[in-house]
């Protein structure tokens, strides 16, 4: 019998996933694909992708509430399978669809956690403070009755009701207003400073440059993990920016434009890159636009962002490319 979980010393990651692979109706579905990446001790890594890139799939693996079919995975050094019972206790998840009871109030929703786990609101409260004081006011209210920003407050509080060493946050900005979004940034933040290990996943891309590194996730594979700014300065090419009057006939023009190897819309902009990068590329795209006739062009170089790099990398894999199809 075993004497208690099994403890892997001198390791400075406290998530590591190895060979990942998860899949769904008999096989039928591959949501998790040959997934690694580490989260190092007191980091604060998002794992970026749109719906449906295995995100959910893989914090669900991570908390010990579903099992891979392949490859291995440990939390703050304890095996998810072997060691589900030690993990628990040393992790705070926020699934990605709300969690609280809704018919509970704050106070209750947090005693009832913090029950749970053996502990008291008291006890823990210096790691709760700075976000339990904003949403305290309406301690009374039922959580069902609450805005997505305080759900979201209250939601994290529970997380760390009972202390945790690493958090898992399941798209915690999902559906959240731009100010709550970025007041949830700044609580991560803070909670990193005071040691907590932090994996967050996000489908906004604009997110990312709030992780110290991130992973970039499509179709259940993982198509990069570094900081965000080594992701975009890997970016290989010059990036255009243009626009007309007429954006939906621009994109199939530009498109058919001979020298040009990727163009796709970006807010109001097409973005573009050729095949060769030559200086006068912006000149010779107006031109090139102007013939067919469009007005009010703009044409620019412009930094990629994360996106971009989203983008170029997916394309990049033929075999992401074919399950897109
Ligand atoms: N229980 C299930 N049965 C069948 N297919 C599933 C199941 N759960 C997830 N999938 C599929 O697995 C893939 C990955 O889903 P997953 O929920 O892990 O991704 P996600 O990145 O979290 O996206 P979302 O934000 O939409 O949940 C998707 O194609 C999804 O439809």
């Amino acid at each position: 019998m075993r004497a208690g979980p099994e403890k892997l010393h001198s390791m400075a990651s406290s998530v590591i996933l190895e060979n990942l692979v998860k899949t769904y109706n008999g096989g039928e579905v591959l949501a998790v694909d040959d997934v690694s990446f580490e989260v190092k001790d007191g980091e604060l890594f998002g794992l970026i992708g749109p719906d449906g890139a295995g995100k959910t799939s893989i914090f669900r693996i991570l908390t010990t509430l579903l099992l891979a079919d392949k490859g291995t995975a440990r939390v703050a050094e304890y095996d998810v399978v072997k060691d589900y019972r030690a993990i628990r206790n040393c992790v705070g998840y926020m699934p990605g669809r709300f969690s609280l009871y809704q018919d509970l109030t704050i106070q209750e929703n947090l005693e009832f956690f913090a029950t749970v786990f053996g502990t008291t609101i008291q006890a823990n409260y210096d790691l709760i403070k700075d976000i339990y004081e904003q949403i305290k006011p309406f301690g009374h209210r039922r959580a069902g009755k609450l805005s997505g920003g305080m759900k979201q407050k209250l939601a994290l509080c529970c997380a760390l009701i009972h202390k945790p060493r690493v958090l898992l946050l399941d798209e915690p900005t999902t559906g959240v207003d731009v100010v709550s979004r970025k007041e949830f940034w700044d609580m991560l933040k803070r909670l990193k400073q005071q040691g907590i290990t932090i994996l967050v996943s996000t489908p906004y891309m604009d997110e990312a440059n709030r992780c110290e590194r991130i992973a970039l996730i499509q179709k259940g594979r993982i198509l990069s993990v570094d900081t965000p700014q080594q992701i975009i300065d890997a970016f290989p090419k010059t990036l255009y920016a243009v626009r007309s009057a007429d954006i939906y006939r621009l994109l199939q023009d530009v498109r058919q434009m001979e020298e040009v190897e990727s163009c796709y819309t970006f807010g109001e902009f097409l973005h573009v890159t050729f095949r060769d990068d030559r200086p006068d590329a912006a000149g010779r795209l107006k031109d090139y636009v102007a013939k067919k006739g469009h007005t009010d062009v703009v044409a620019e170089k412009t930094a990629p962002g994360i996106e971009d790099s989203f983008i170029r990398l997916t394309n990049e894999h033929p075999e992401i490319q074919e399950k897109v199809s």
